[in-house]
């Protein structure tokens, strides 16, 4: 008989995994029946409005708060029985991060080290390593009070990391930056992901940032999360309208090439409208169609013999799905501009 091998850890296993995660307040659900996996070193963005059930998600992963029914798996531990072991794995910062005022940055992060049992040399080497790492060296000597929002925000996460956790999650992290600031911080994070294997869990309402840096991002919207994925399939999840939409400019143009393209086989919709970049005398012809008839739309305007300036699919894209969802635009105007 062989015998029998120990399991090697397997590298592609998710750190974060919910399965069904329901949170209810009072009869009020704040999240529900939430499915998610993050795998090692993925910077993940949890996106949704306020209120959506972004913090309470992150409350439970944390074992702050106990779920109501579901399953919770940070690094194969349950926070509701394992929180301190989650605590020690996972750095959390939240959006209304506090330091004390009156100390320097390095004391604050000396104080931190303490709490998490680093012996007195080694955090001294640690926070002046990580003030460096986060841009603060300069910094180091000043007290909190004086910090600018951008270098609070850049000084937590050098608080998070002083334990050397395999996970950090952000609450917010860029919220009242300066855009400058926020680049830099989210290049710090990408930053740290990319080299230090660190999974990341940020959680914002700001879709630019969340689309500059993650991964995947996940949709958030009253406790549900709608969809999961990169950026390009978000878009493709959330567009229940599969019709693909043409854009054509036309120079040159006659009657009968119109009547040709609106009998195309899959053309649902076709409008024309006059004057495009291409000149005065030019038509944006659009077809909405059942498939992609890019190219033979294109075909058809060349052996017409009208000049055929530019062609284009037509991208919905996640700024269209945000919109309609979040800010509550209805369904994306595919029509928007058309005559
Ligand atoms: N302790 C609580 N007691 C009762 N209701 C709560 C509690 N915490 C959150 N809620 C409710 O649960 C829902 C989700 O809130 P949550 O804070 O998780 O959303 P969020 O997406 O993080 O929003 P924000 O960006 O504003 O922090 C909201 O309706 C909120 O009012």
């Amino acid at each position: 008989m062989p015998q029998s091998q120990p399991a090697l850890p397997d590298e592609t296993s998710p750190v974060i995994e919910l399965s069904r995660l329901t949170k209810r307040y009072d009869g009020q659900t704040a999240v529900s029946g939430l499915n998610l996996s993050i795998a090692k070193g993925e910077i993940f963005g949890l996106l949704g409005p306020n209120g959506a059930g972004k913090t309470t998600t992150i409350l439970m992963m944390l074992g702050l708060t106990e779920p109501t029914s579901g399953r919770v798996r940070v690094c194969g531990l349950d926070p509701t029985r394992q929180p301190l072991q989650v605590k020690r794995r996972v750095g959390y910062m939240p959006d209304d991060i506090g330091f004390y005022e009156d100390r320097t940055a390095l004391d604050n992060l000396l104080f931190t080290a303490r709490l998490n049992r680093i012996a007195p040399a080694a955090a001294r080497a640690q926070a002046a390593e990580l003030l460096e790492r986060v841009g603060l060296s300069d910094a180091l000597s000043k007290k909190v009070g004086a910090f600018s929002r951008g270098m609070r925000q850049r000084l937590g996460i050098a608080d998070v990391l002083i334990k050397r956790p395999e996970i950090i999650i952000l609450d917010e992290p860029t919220l009242g930056i300066d855009p400058e600031g926020v680049r830099d911080l989210l290049r710090l994070i990408q930053d740290l992901s990319r080299k230090e294997g660190l999974t990341v869990l940020l959680s914002s309402h700001h879709l630019h940032q969340v689309q500059q840096i993650c991964d995947r991002v996940g949709l958030f919207v009253r406790g549900e999360l709608i969809a999961s994925g990169d950026v390009a399939s978000l878009a493709l999840q959330l567009d229940d309208d599969r019709a693909v939409t043409v854009e054509l400019e036309v120079s040159g143009w006659n009657a009968a090439l119109g009547e040709q393209l609106a009998a195309l086989e899959g053309v649902l919709v076709y409008s024309s409208t006059m004057g495009t970049s291409a000149g005065d005398g030019a038509i944006r012809v659009t077809l909405r169609c059942d498939r992609d008839l890019t190219t033979t739309a294109a075909r058809t305007v060349i052996e017409s013999g009208a000049n055929l300036h530019a062609v284009q699919r037509k991208q919905y894209g996640l700024d269209d799905i945000y919109h309609r969802y979040f800010e509550g635009g209805g369904p994306v105007d595919r029509n928007a501009g058309k005559s």
